[in-house]
Parts: structure tokens; sequence; C-alpha cells
């Protein structure tokens, strides 16, 4: 008989980066860039080159000197003069908007009018009602437009999610939650991620996986946010955020959501140390789920369950499918909408759906509303 094995970590990493690209279908979906950003090539390009369904078409940056030089990096055909130019572009179907959190709901917006589908970096927008209007556009306007929570379509996030809320329907009461994305300073304060005028913010940035990954994981929506407590960074922009949300659903009997988000954990601290790896556990009266890693899966990840009577810890198997990125997963469920003209998205798994986005980012602004800081504009 047959088996079959995901590859290693390195052929992993190969998969992710692809020297060159499969040859496309005739209606392959035809897919532009909004700025020469760092993560299209892991968000997109790379994932598109090992697709047949999808190719990237084009770049646009504010300056078409770097879109040619990205492009030529990236083997990107073509390129568009400016942002306006790429999504009135009549042969481009999709548009890819990695621009700040700040750019992102005004580039949509745009994007939607021009009857372009689009795969949006996460958070959403700026805040709950720019994310509702954008929502509500896609919607009249009959388009898919999806929030970039790319590790939600990995099939060991799905593995996860299932196995807890199975455990939990068969009655076993959550008793507690945490969720942990804690990195040292890698970036430096000019980042887009520390600008108060783009919605930067830590929160914004990897808060939002946070939230996001407490409510899918746990199938709970989000009733209080009990306490916010920033580390400020610059006026308004927070470089570390400790948060409690008080969770509402079936079986929740108000149990704590406790999140801590950083992106300016000190180097060479037992803190860093203790955080380093983004984890979400999830504590039930007799067992305690864990999934390491559980923002890049793909990359790499580990699923106990220790049982609270034995302190007995079970490995759960690694699942990579076909030893793709979530970003991959992702776009392939993208792709899927698109091609199904947006109908029955709820049926892909994983799929972040308009009124999710929205939850997500309503929890985003009471956090800063909690925090004492201005709700991102
Ligand atoms: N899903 C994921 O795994 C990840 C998602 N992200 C998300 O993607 C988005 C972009 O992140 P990242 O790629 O790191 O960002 P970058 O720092 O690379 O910036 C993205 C682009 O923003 C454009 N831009 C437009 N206006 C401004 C401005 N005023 N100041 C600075 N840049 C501007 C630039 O475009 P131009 O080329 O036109 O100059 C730049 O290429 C964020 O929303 C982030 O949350 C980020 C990392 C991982
Ligand atoms: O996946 C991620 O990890 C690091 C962050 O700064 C980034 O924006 C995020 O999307």
């Amino acid at each position: 008989m047959a088996t079959h094995s995901s590859p290693g970590f390195f052929g992993r990493r190969t998969l992710s980066s692809p020297k060159t690209s499969v040859s496309k279908d005739n209606d392959a979906l035809r897919i532009g860039i909004l700025g020469a950003a760092n993560i299209a090539p892991d968000g997109l390009i790379n994932p598109a080159k090992t697709m047949r369904s999808i190719v990237v078409v084009s770049v646009a940056a504010r300056d078409e000197a770097k879109a040619k030089e990205f492009a030529a990096k990236n083997e990107i055909p073509n390129t568009h003069p400016s942002y306006d130019a790429l999504i009135n572009d009549p042969s481009i179907d999709c548009i890819y908007n990695p621009l700040p959190n700040g750019l992102h709901y005004i580039w949509t917006k745009k994007a939607l009018e021009a009857g372009k589908h689009v795969l949006l970096e996460k958070p959403a927008a700026s805040n709950a009602e720019q994310t509702k209007e954008l929502f509500e556009l896609a919607k009249a306007k009959n388009l898919v437009l999806l929030e970039a929570f790319h590790n939600r379509f990995h099939p060991a996030s799905l593995r996860f999610r299932d196995i807890l809320q199975k455990h939990i329907a068969e009655g076993h009461p959550l008793k507690h939650i945490q969720a942990v994305i804690a990195l040292p300073p890698l970036l430096p304060p000019t980042d887009i991620r520390f600008d108060w005028n783009l919605a930067g913010g830590t929160m914004m940035d990897v808060g939002c996986y946070l939230i996001n990954a407490v409510r899918f994981f746990t199938g709970l929506e989000v009733e209080s946010v009990e306490s916010a407590v920033p580390k400020i960074v610059a006026e308004n922009v927070d470089g570390r955020m400790d948060c409690v949300f008080k969770m509402k659903g079936p079986h929740s009997n108000g149990v704590l959501a406790q999140t801590t988000a950083s992106l300016t954990n000190p180097w060479l601290s037992l803190q860093t140390y203790l955080e380093i790896i983004p984890k979400f556990i999830a504590e039930t009266d007799d067992k305690v789920f864990t999934f390491g890693v559980f923002l890049l899966p793909g990359m790499y990840h580990y699923m106990t369950i220790k049982d609270k009577v034995t302190g007995k810890t079970e490995n759960l198997p690694k699942v990579y499918g076909d030893g793709h990125s979530s970003h991959k997963f992702q776009l392939e469920a993208f792709v899927k909408a698109v091609k199904n003209h947006g109908k029955d998205v709820e049926s892909i798994p994983g799929w972040v759906t308009g009124e999710d986005s929205v939850l997500n980012m309503q929890a985003l602004d009471d956090v800063y509303r909690r925090a004492g800081m201005k709700v991102r504009e």
C-alpha cells in the first residue's frame, strides 16, 4: 500500500519559496498587488507560483521604479504607475491589499468599487465601522473580500479546532483560555506597526490574530474586555498589550481569555524566553489543549493534550497536509470562493466571514477603549 508522508522542515521551506512557477490555466484569476510590500512574497507571490488557477500579473508602488524593481525580483510580468491605475485595469480580476493598516479601508473600498475581489491583509481596517462598511460594499457588489487570517486555513488549525470543540461539546466546559504572540524588538521604531497615522499598534498587528484565535478555536465570542494594559511606545501606540476578555457562547460560563501581544519584549529576559513561541492554550475541566506555533503552523507546530488528573501529556500527530504554507491554503480558499462567485463561502474550512471580521475588529476597538487609548482612525 502506498504511504504518503508530508515533507520535513526543509522540504516545507523549499515548497514555500519555489524557484519557478507552474504553468497557468487559461482561466486563471489575474491578481495585482498594491505596494511592494515585504509580506507579498510569502502572502501571495510564492503560493501563487505553485498554483495553476491564479497568476500575479502586476504590482503598483507609490514610486513606479520601486514597483519595477520589485516586479523583476519576483518575476511579476507587469507594473502599473499607481495604485489607482492597477485597480482600474479591466484585465485584472482581484487585488491583494498588503498596505499599512491605515490604508486598508480606502484602497479596498476603491478596489471593490472598481469591481475587484480583494484579498485583504489583517487587520481588515482601522476600526469596526470601516470593516462593516467594506463587507457591506463587497456583499452589495457580489464580490469576495477575505481578511487574511491565513493560519486558520492550515489543516493543523482545523484539526486542533475540531478536537477542542468536540471535547467541549462532550460536556467539558472551558475553564481558561490563553493566547500569546510576543516577539522581541525585531522591528525599528519607524516601522509601519508603530505609526499611529497608519493605524499601527501591537494589538492591531499581532493582537488581531490572538482575538481571532480565541474566537476561532473555541467558537466563543467576546462579551467584554475585562482589562487591557498597554506598554506605550509612541503617542497612542502600544508596543505590548496584555488583555483579559470575558467570553460568551454555548458552555462558556463566562470563561476568561488572557492574551499577550508584544513586538517589544526585551532581548535576553526570562519573559522573552517564556513567551517567544506563539501559543494557544485552552483548559477545560479535565484537560489542557496546547497548540504551539499556531501562527505559522505550516512552518512547524505541535499540539498536545495534558490530562489534569494523571498529568500525562499526549502529543497529537502533526498535520502538514501536502507541506504547503498556511498562506497557500488561504490562497486556494480565496480562489475557490472567487471561482464560485462568492457563493457558499461558509462551507470553505477556515473561511473568515464578514461578520467574523467585524466582530474581531469590534473587540480590537474595545481593547483600545479599555486601555484608555484612541480607537484607530
Ligand atoms: N499575513 C501575514 O502573514 C502578514 C501580514 N502583514 C500585514 O501586511 C501589511 C503590510 O505589512 P508589511 O508587508 O510588513 O509592510 P511594509 O512595511 O512592507 O509596507 C507595505 C507597503 O505599504 C506601502 N505604503 C503606502 N503608504 C505608505 C506609507 N505612508 N508609509 C509606509 N508604507 C506605505 C509601501 O508601498 P509602496 O511599495 O507603494 O511604497 C509598502 O511597500 C500590514 O497590514 C500587516 O499587518 C504583515 C506581515 C505578515
Ligand atoms: O504574521 C505576522 O507576524 C509578525 C507581525 O509583525 C506581522 O505583521 C504578522 O502578520
